[in-house]
């Protein structure tokens, strides 16, 4: 049996890269496909948020000097991009999957109506958040924790490079090690930065808990939906 019935899925842009410069890895992509589509079998309602690291920071150079707002609307692009190419995989992969977006853009995507998501979801449909929270300023993470708050999901799943929350960032701290739960409050009063405060506050507040694991482990995202002790859990 499941541990949830509805999750959030924050997937990573920046892994969707898989060994390339920058952009979607065809392997990857589908890899992570099969991963959820694996999930959606055990009956749990997915939606997804997808970051926009693998493209916007490949053309972040250009965006010196940019006002910092038009930077921020060129990265909610990106991961319209990510979410656009996500789905697509999904539906050749004989999932159903809905795009949504934050920002109006209706001649590529649907817009985000809560009611309609909601809908989807039931239906057994997989649904993907693009956009993020259609406000500069934000990030990916905060649209994660905003969306699964609204949508009634039990969880925001955080898939990315590393394999939980650690004392230190572990890219740069070979000495860091990893929690394997720690509370909202610590999270932030620590300052660690493997999700933003935005996104760490709005999920604390909203009782929201979120598990951070390795997007690069393969089950793990199975693992974490049966209620394994995966990664690190985030909680109030
Ligand atoms: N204390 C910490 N514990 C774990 N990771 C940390 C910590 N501090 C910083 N990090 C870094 O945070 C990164 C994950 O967060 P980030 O939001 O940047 O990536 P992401 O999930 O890949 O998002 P994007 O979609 O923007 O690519 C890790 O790759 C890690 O290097
Ligand atoms: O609500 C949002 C979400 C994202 N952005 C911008 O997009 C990029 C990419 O998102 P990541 O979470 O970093 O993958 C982000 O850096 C912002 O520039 C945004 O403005 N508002």
């Amino acid at each position: 049996m499941p541990a949830y019935q509805r999750i959030l899925l924050k997937l990573s842009g920046e892994a969707l890269m898989g060994d390339d410069a920058f952009g979607i890895n065809r392997a990857t992509i589908v890899r992570i496909v099969d991963e959820i589509a694996d999930v959606t079998r055990l009956g749990v309602q997915v939606a997804i948020v997808i970051g926009g690291g693998n493209i916007f920071r490949g053309v972040a150079g250009g965006s010196v000097g940019m006002d910092r707002a038009t930077a921020d609307y060129m990265g909610m692009l990106a991961t319209v991009m990510n979410s656009l190419a996500l789905a697509d995989t999904m539906n050749k992969a004989g999932l159903v999957a809905r795009v949504m977006s934050a920002i109006g853009i209706e001649q590529v995507v649907e817009p985000y109506v809560r009611p309609k998501a909601l809908q989807y979801l039931e239906e057994g449909k997989v649904v993907v958040f693009a956009a993020g929270t259609g406000n500069p300023f934000f990030t990916t993470d905060t649209a994660a924790a905003l969306r699964g708050a609204e949508i009634g999901a039990e969880v925001v799943l955080k898939a990315t490079k590393v394999d939980g929350v650690y004392t230190a960032d572990p890219n740069k701290d070979p000495s860091a090690t990893r929690y394997t739960s720690i509370s909202f409050d610590e999270a932030m009063v620590k300052n660690l930065q493997v999700m933003d405060a935005t996104a760490f506050a709005l999920c604390r507040d909203q009782k929201l808990p979120v598990r951070v694991f390795s997007i690069f482990k393969s089950g793990a995202l199975r693992n974490v939906v049966m209620g394994a002790d995966e990664g690190t859990l985030v909680h109030v």
